[in-house]
């Protein structure tokens, strides 16, 4: 079975990035979006990034910005991965796609049946779906949970993760209903708005690993 995929974030400051790599997480996320409160500059964007050891990966995560200025941004952090969480149409993804050797990921507001058929038109596109909760007050990082039986019922063709209201304490049945191979938290490993908490990014990660390890077959 393949390793299990565990993503942390909006993190902005070294100790959260830190924390995230001790406790085992394969993905730090960087959010570069003004008005969220986990916003990082693209100087500490940059910066945050150095931190992350190689056999971690960074993701960027923008929102509803241009192709050239995120290729613009994308040369000055060199993230591993670049997620997509604004309202990107296919072929602002394929344009991203054509133009830079970056992992792309999509993240999809996951609300119906019909919005994860609607998801599958990126496919050609990005290399991995990340389903999230309908957009709240901002467009990602609500804290909010999207209706994990829709994902339980699909026949996934693309490669995939869950995110939305993930933490500690739901993350294993999250696990067990969905399958996930890749799972996602932010506002579940914050003991406020948009301060990381050590403790519980361990234990966020421990229970993702554990309830993957226990899927049968
Ligand atoms: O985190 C933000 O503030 C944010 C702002 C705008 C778009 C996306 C954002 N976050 C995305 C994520 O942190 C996660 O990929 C995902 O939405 C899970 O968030 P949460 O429900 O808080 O665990």
């Amino acid at each position: 079975m393949a390793p299990p995929l565990i993503k942390i974030c909006g993190l902005s400051t070294p100790e959260a990035i830190d924390a995230a790599v001790a406790a085992g997480a394969t993905h730090v996320g960087l959010v570069h979006f003004k008005p969220s409160p986990r916003h990082v500059s693209i100087g500490r964007a940059a910066d945050l990034r150095e931190r992350v050891p190689a056999h971690v990966k960074t993701v960027l995560l923008t929102v509803n910005m241009e192709p050239a200025q995120t290729s613009d941004i994308v040369q000055v952090v060199r993230p591993d991965v670049l997620q997509l969480h604004g309202q990107e149409t296919p072929e602002w993804v394929q344009l991203m796609r054509e133009h830079s050797d970056l992992e792309i990921w999509k993240a999809i507001g996951v609300k119906d049946q019909a919005s994860l058929e609607q998801a599958q038109r990126y496919r050609p596109f990005a290399h991995r779906l990340l389903y999230d909760a309908p957009a709240g007050a901002l467009p990602g990082g609500n804290g909010l949970a999207l209706d994990w039986r829709l994902l339980a019922q699909f026949r996934h063709e693309a490669e995939w993760g869950l995110a939305g209201g993930l933490d500690a304490g739901n993350v294993a049945e999250a696990i067990r209903q969905t399958r996930a191979p890749l799972v996602d938290a932010s506002s579940g490993v914050e003991s406020a708005r948009g301060v990381k908490d050590t403790d519980k990014i361990a234990a966020f990660c421990e229970a993702a690993r554990a309830a993957m390890a226990a899927l049968p077959g």
